[in-house]
């Protein structure tokens, strides 16, 4: 079940190419805007690309070449091809689990075995079977009005994977839950996920971690960041995915003494940690590791940035202070003693031992 996808969307300046193997789950992540509705929505069927083509196992969900408008305008002689979204193979997990509130939760997730000509008894076993898989096997006599919003999400789950999708689609599955009920749905994702072929969009770290084996970052429509999840996250190339990660990032360019950074700054990295001088590289900081002062220390062994405060922010015991460059945590006595607020300039400081630098 591999799945090539490309396509071009030049009103929502979308251009993205992307191959997923045999039961590989890719998390999709990105700020608001980015196209990963779009994305999704072009795999399901739902929008049509200006051009592109998309291929599940052998099958052409859509082939639009670039000229196709215009050339069926002059001549016919280049045709698109276009698969319905029923016929696809796909299935999308909206957000909110819709599911028909006229029908019981089996006959909900009976519905796709059903549509597809398979016989009641069969269709209503399979049900049975998805919904123990989802552990939801005593709900299967109510209506969707008599759920919580966490089993709903279940039977919205097993209703998708009912039909054996050749690949499922989630759209940000976790996030109209209450977060008491999430983990129990997380794990139950992981084990529906494990072999399946899926593309999960999340604003959650956690749920790149533990569902997806490689992570997909979009920016205005592009793909600007991919790979394993471990190393988007341990090593991000934007301050999109290290924001994820909880990082500091500084981009810049590697010299004969460190990292000159995009913004002006010479930055020290680890003794013996070799990078090809005039190589792009990034710098990855944990806020933890990173102290304020109010006056520039003096101190030869550190890196010291000057940042000015843009806000403050509790996170457990501590402060995160964020600047225009760098985010330090901190505890409160800190933030009381030097009297920090937004608009305060500071000094930030970190060892060069602190600091991860890698080639982007
Ligand atoms: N129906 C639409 N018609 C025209 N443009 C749209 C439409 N829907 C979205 N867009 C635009 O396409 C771009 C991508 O939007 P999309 O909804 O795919 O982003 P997203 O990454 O899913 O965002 P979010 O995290 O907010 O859901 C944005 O610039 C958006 O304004």
């Amino acid at each position: 079940m591999t799945f090539t996808f490309a396509a071009t969307l030049a009103e929502r300046g979308f251009d993205v190419e992307l191959t997923i193997a045999e039961g590989e789950t890719v998390a999709l992540l990105g700020p608001n805007g980015a196209g990963k509705s779009t994305l999704l929505n072009l795999i399901a069927g739902l929008i049509r690309p200006d051009s592109g083509r998309a291929v599940l196992d052998d099958r052409v969900l859509f082939d639009v070449p670039a000229d196709a408008q215009g050339a069926r305008a002059a001549s016919n002689a280049i045709r698109s091809r276009w698969m319905p979204p029923h016929a696809r193979g796909v299935s999308l997990l909206a957000q909110d689990a819709l599911l028909f509130p006229h029908l019981t939760v089996l006959d909900n997730v009976a519905f796709g075995p059903r549509s597809a000509g398979v016989h009641r008894a069969e269709a209503d076993a399979r049900a049975h079977g998805w919904l123990r898989r989802v552990d939801a096997a005593e709900l299967s006599a109510r209506k969707p009005g008599q759920l919580s919003g966490g089993q709903g999400q279940r039977i919205a789950v097993a209703r998708a994977l009912a039909s054996d999708p050749g690949l499922l689609l989630l759209d940000e599955p976790l996030a109209a839950l209450d977060v008491s009920v999430a983990p129990a749905i997380r794990r139950m994702l992981r084990d529906v996920l494990a072999d399946r072929t899926a593309v999960i969009v999340t604003h959650d770290v956690l749920d790149a971690f533990t569902l997806a084996d490689r992570v997909v970052v979009l920016e205005a429509g592009r793909i600007v960041d991919i790979g394993p999840t471990r190393q988007v996250l341990d090593r991000p190339s934007t301050q999109f995915a290290a924001g994820l990660a909880a990082l500091n990032l500084l981009l810049g360019t590697a010299s004969a003494y460190g990292i000159r950074t995009d913004a002006g700054s010479h930055v020290a990295v680890p003794v013996g940690q070799s990078l090809p001088e005039g190589a792009r590289v990034g710098v990855a900081i944990r806020p933890a590791l990173v102290s304020v002062s109010a006056t520039e220390p003096f101190d030869p062994a550190l890196n010291i940035l000057p940042g000015v405060i843009i806000d403050l922010e509790t996170r457990g015991d501590l402060i995160r202070v964020r600047t225009d460059h760098l985010a330090a945590d901190v505890t409160p006595g800190v933030v009381a003693d030097l009297d920090l607020s937004s608009g305060a300039r500071v000094w930030l400081a970190f060892r060069p031992t602190d600091a991860v630098a890698y080639l982007l």
